[in-house]
C-alpha cells in the first residue's frame, strides 16, 4: 500500500472517452491512487455519475467543468456539483465569476484556474491580454484570495512567487507535471513532480504520463514515491 499522504497529493485526470475506459483505469490503479479529476472529456461522456461511484469507493473526487458564464448561470451550475457531494470544482479566475461560484459552493472547495499551463506570454498576448503569464497569475492570484476562493490552479513555475502572496492557506494545485524524460505533450510550463513539491504545491494533476502509460498503476506508484522522497 503506497504512503497514504503522499498518494493523496496526486490527482490523476480521468481523461478518458467514456465511462466503461474510465472504471477499467481506475480498477487498474487499485489503491496506488486516491484522488481523481474528471474534467470535460469524461463529463460530458456521462462521467458525472462514476463521481458519485468513485465517491462510493472512497475516492476524493475533482470536477474540472472550469466554469465560466454570466453569475447567475454559474451560481447555479455551482450550487448543483455542490450538492453532488464532490471536493473539487474547477471556475475561471475572473472575479464575476468567481464571486458567482462563491455563492453558490457552500462547503464544496473551489479552485480558480489562472492561465492554463499550455499557455505561454505570446499565448496572453495573442488573446488580447496586456499582461505575461507571471504578472496575470499574481493579479488572479490576489483577486481569487480577495473572492474568497479556495484554492488556485496554476503551473508549478509560478509557485515559489504566488505562495508568498497567497499564504499557507490557499490550496496550489498545479498541472502542467512531467516525471523527468517524459513527453510535455501541449503543456508550456512545466516541472517534475518532485520540483513541483519541493515548490510547496499541494497537489498535482497527472494525466497522461499515467492514463497512456503501458503500466498505468506502476506509473502512478512511481509518482508518488517521487512526492514521498521531495
Ligand atoms: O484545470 C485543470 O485541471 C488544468 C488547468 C491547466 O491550466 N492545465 C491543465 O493541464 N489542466 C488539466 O490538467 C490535466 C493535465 O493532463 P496531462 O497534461 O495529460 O498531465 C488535463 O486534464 C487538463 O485539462
Amino acid at each position: 500500500m503506497p504512503n497514504g499522504l503522499a498518494r493523496d497529493r496526486l490527482i490523476v485526470a480521468l481523461d478518458v472517452e467514456s465511462v466503461e475506459a474510465a472504471r477499467a483505469l481506475v480498477a487498474t490503479l487499485g489503491d496506488a491512487v486516491s484522488f481523481y479529476k474528471i474534467g470535460m472529456e469524461l463529463a460530458y461522456g456521462g462521467g458525472l455519475t462514476l463521481a458519485r461511484e468513485l465517491k462510493d469507493q472512497g475516492k476524493r473526487v475533482f470536477i474540472d467543468l472550469k466554469l465560466h458564464d454570466i453569475g447567475a448561470t454559474v451560481e447555479r451550475a455551482t450550487r448543483q456539483i455542490a450538492r453532488m457531494g464532490m471536493d473539487f470544482l474547477t471556475v475561471h479566475a475572473y472575479p464575476q465569476t468567481m464571486a458567482a461560484a462563491r455563492a453558490g459552493a457552500g462547503d464544496l472547495k473551489l479552485l480558480a484556474v489562472t492561465v492554463m499551463t499550455s499557455y505561454d506570454d505570446a499565448d496572453l498576448a495573442a488573446a488580447g491580454y496586456a499582461y505575461g503569464v507571471a504578472d496575470l497569475v499574481a493579479r488572479r492570484a490576489g483577486q481569487a484570495k480577495a473572492a474568497g476562493i479556495d484554492g488556485l490552479i496554476l503551473s508549478p513555475m509560478e509557485l515559489s512567487t504566488i505562495r508568498p502572496l497567497v499564504g499557507p492557506g490557499m490550496l496550489l494545485v498545479t498541472p502542467g507535471v512531467r516525471p523527468a524524460g517524459a513527453d510535455a505533450g501541449d503543456q508550456k510550463r512545466v516541472m517534475t513532480p518532485a520540483q513541483a513539491i519541493s515548490a510547496t504545491a499541494d497537489h498535482i494533476v497527472v494525466g497522461r504520463p499515467i492514463t497512456r502509460a503501458a503500466d498505468p498503476r506502476a506509473a502512478a506508484v512511481e509518482i508518488v514515491s517521487e512526492i514521498e522522497g521531495s
